[in-house]
């Protein structure tokens, strides 16, 4: 049987620490690296971040936006990232956010959780918007093969709200619909399987108001947290945000960690103070 991801995640944080380091080669940070806003520069920043970032961090987070910019060259950088990130021991999560009809899915399924594809990661992020049920072809794909989705909820950007916090005819949220779905996959997963952490989790951002009332309480899955730094959410926002739930918190940062490249050292050290600042926050 192959170990779930909720099982894989847990013992990578323990390891490791909890930070998700995102790659996000943003135009903008190949210009403050001194590169070339072109393919050879794509490729020099995000090998550049692996090798600085992939022997350290629990979860490395490549935003498969940035890749695809670039066409086939891009997507081709993105695949030797996955490939070389996991060879170096991080588990990777690709920022994909995928969402369709259920046939659909099916090749998503086969392209970002079917061991073999170019671009099978350890997990993927998905979108719950044309229904949860839709998403069923990538669960059970992640589940078959080890592998993880979070789900969008609350997402860190202040326009989510007008869509997730929407109240549907049973007086739930549609972001607390999400969760609670996500909780019974989990459910049924460590029923069968045992463990402490589901394998679907759902993104709940540092931003987002605790007043917003999301109960995460059954969710028994990993909370994916962006929004930290470039987004003004601060270590002591998961407290504040998430504190029943802290010890599933995924905190993830991209800009505040690549910012300090391009030298290697720099990146490591830099991720290195984020996850202790982060493993304190969440203790
Ligand atoms: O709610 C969400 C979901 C995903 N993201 C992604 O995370 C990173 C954040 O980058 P920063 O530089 O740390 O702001 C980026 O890839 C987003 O697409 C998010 O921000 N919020």
């Amino acid at each position: 049987m192959v170990t779930p991801f909720g099982a894989r995640l847990a013992a990578a944080v323990a390891e490791r620490g909890p930070l998700c380091a995102g790659i996000d080669p943003h135009p903008g940070l190949l210009r403050a690296w001194g590169l070339t806003e072109d393919v050879a520069g794509l490729t020099r920043f995000a090998m550049t971040a692996v090798e600085a970032l992939a022997g350290d961090v629990a979860v490395l987070k490549p935003q498969s936006a940035f890749f695809e910019a670039h066409g086939s060259a891009g997507v081709a950088v993105l695949e030797r990232v996955v490939a070389e990130s996991r060879e170096a021991g991080a588990l990777v999560l690709l920022d994909a956010k995928r969402g369709d009809i259920g046939s659909t899915m099916d090749a998503y399924a086969a392209a970002y959780l079917t061991e073999g594809s170019p671009l099978a990661a350890d997990a993927v992020t998905v979108s719950p918007y044309l229904g949860f049920g839709a998403l069923d072809p990538a669960l059970s794909a992640a589940a078959a093969n080890g592998r993880g989705v979070f789900v969008l909820a609350m997402t860190s950007n202040p326009e989510g709200g007008s869509v997730q916090r929407a109240v549907g005819a049973d007086g739930r949220t549609v972001a607390q619909a999400v969760v609670d779905a996500a909780g019974e996959r989990n459910a049924a997963e460590l029923a069968e399987v045992g463990g402490e952490l589901g394998s679907v989790g759902v993104v709940v951002g540092a931003t987002v108001d605790p007043a917003a009332g999301l109960d995460l309480s059954r969710l028994r899955g990993p909370v994916l947290a962006p929004g930290l730094g470039a987004q003004g959410g601060t270590a002591e926002d998961l407290r504040r945000v998430f504190g029943p739930v802290l010890s599933q918190v995924l905190p993830t940062t991209s800009r505040d960690v690549l910012r300090h490249g391009p030298e290697v050292g720099q990146l490591r050290d830099q991720a290195r103070r984020l996850a202790e600042e982060l493993a304190a926050a969440l203790s």
